[in-house]
């Protein structure tokens, strides 16, 4: 799948940051297999910038095309098909239910766009070290155990694009490493294209694409 982003600016932005961003104002273009990664420090637009890339908000001039269609034309059937087989997100504000357990959860992503069978949800929460977690509710769980569990979630559907916003944020490095290499190897499995926007650069992600937002 092809990602295009041309001439793109939030409309709350200033026209010169168009000269500041190697991401705001330009062409790129980006398809399965690249490994993106956006070096946003606080304010730079990281978090409009994937709400942009998953239709949440559309406060943007330029424009967005997934497969050479402008996302902006995209009605609610595509765009529910869009996310539902072929771009996953890892957003920062986490959406859980959090009556839930961890393990019911995942259950429901995994039964809405099947992809894994359900052995896979216990084998990636012991990778990333949060399969004692399962049994537990949602809101009951740390912040670093549900961005672990939000991650899986991600990893559960078919996708050809994952778009990700400071998915490690309540992480320790040595969990962030683990969840990188779980990320990795889900998108060399469908030989998605990865969009990865951090306040840094990330030494443990092998980006072939380094933009400075
Ligand atoms: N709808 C909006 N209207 C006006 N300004 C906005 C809007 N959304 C975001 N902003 C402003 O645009 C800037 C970028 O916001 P955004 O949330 O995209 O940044 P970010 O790089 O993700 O920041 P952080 O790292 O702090 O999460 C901020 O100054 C924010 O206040």
């Amino acid at each position: 799948m092809k990602l295009e982003i041309k001439n793109l600016l939030p409309t709350y932005f200033e026209e010169e940051r168009k000269s500041t961003s190697e991401i705001w104002g330009k062409e790129r273009s980006f398809s399965n297999g690249d490994l993106v990664n956006i070096v946003a420090p606080s304010g730079t637009g990281k978090t409009s910038l994937v709400h942009f890339l998953y239709k949440m908000r559309e406060s943007y001039t330029g424009s967005i095309s997934y497969d050479g269609k402008p996302l902006k034309q995209f009605s609610r059937e595509a765009i529910a098909a869009l996310r539902k087989d072929q771009v996953s997100i890892i957003l920062q504000d986490m959406r859980l239910f959090e009556a839930q357990t961890i393990l019911e959860n995942l259950e429901i992503k995994r039964q809405l766009s099947p992809y894994h069978p359900q052995e896979r949800i216990i084998e990636m929460a012991r990778q990333l070290g949060v399969d004692h977690r399962l049994n537990a509710l949602a809101q009951n769980c740390s912040y670093g155990e549900q961005q672990r569990a939000v991650i899986i979630r991600a990893l559960l559907q078919p996708f050809d694009v994952l778009l990700m916003d400071e998915p490690f944020s309540h992480l320790d490095n040595a969990n962030a490493k683990k969840a990188t290499a779980l990320i990795l190897e889900e998108a060399a499995r469908r030989k998605a294209l990865v969009i990865f926007a951090e306040l840094e650069k990330a030494d443990h992600f092998p980006a072939t694409h380094l933009y400075h937002l």
